[in-house]
């Protein structure tokens, strides 16, 4: 088990499209891990319901924020925000996720699950602004980190809803 490095991220987005659909290749990798952008923010509107099967889960529904000469501001407030990023997690490999320092240093955090081995898409990622005075946000913003690790040997990857998503 161990977490990918800066060439080995690169040889498998070459070889195998670990990452696809990203801006610029060389910006967004980084000495473990990739930075990835932002394609579109949305706010969330209803309640959501969990439950154990997913029988009776609801999702919020989103109404998508508007660029304006490609900005977004975001008031303080929780966000749902989608990256670019077409990740393909091979079936002995998993991520995870952390925001970059510079959007802590900002106010605002990024809430992430868990990438499990065999999804593919486009993800999704919660984005809570703390600050009082607010978020300026540009399209294709670096805003979250991922981290790729090796699993101690195959497993049967992801067949959930999500997989697939927003391609
Ligand atoms: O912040 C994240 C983390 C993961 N993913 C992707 C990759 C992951 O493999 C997939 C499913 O995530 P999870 O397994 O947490 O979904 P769930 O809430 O358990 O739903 P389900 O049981 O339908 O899979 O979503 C995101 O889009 N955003």
């Amino acid at each position: 088990m161990g977490v990918l490095s800066k060439d080995e991220i690169r040889r498998l987005i070459e070889s195998q499209s670990l990452i696809s659909d990203y801006v610029d290749l060389e910006t967004q990798l980084q000495p473990n891990g990739f930075d990835c952008t932002l394609r579109k923010v949305a706010r969330i509107s209803g309640e959501g319901r969990l439950d154990f099967d997913n029988s009776e889960r609801r999702i919020p529904e989103t109404e998508e924020m508007p660029f304006e000469n490609e900005w977004v501001f975001l008031e303080k407030g929780y966000y749902r925000a989608y990256i670019n990023e077409v990740v393909r997690i091979p079936n002995d490999m998993m991520a995870l996720a952390r925001p970059r320092s510079s959007l802590i240093r900002a106010g605002a955090n990024i809430l992430t699950a868990v990438w499990d081995a065999g999804y593919v898409g486009r993800s999704e990622v919660g984005l809570v602004v703390y600050n009082e005075d607010g978020l300026w946000l540009k399209r294709n913003a670096r805003i979250v980190q991922l981290v790729f690790f090796r699993l101690d040997g195959e497993t049967e990857g992801y067949s959930g809803i999500y997989r697939g998503e927003n391609v």
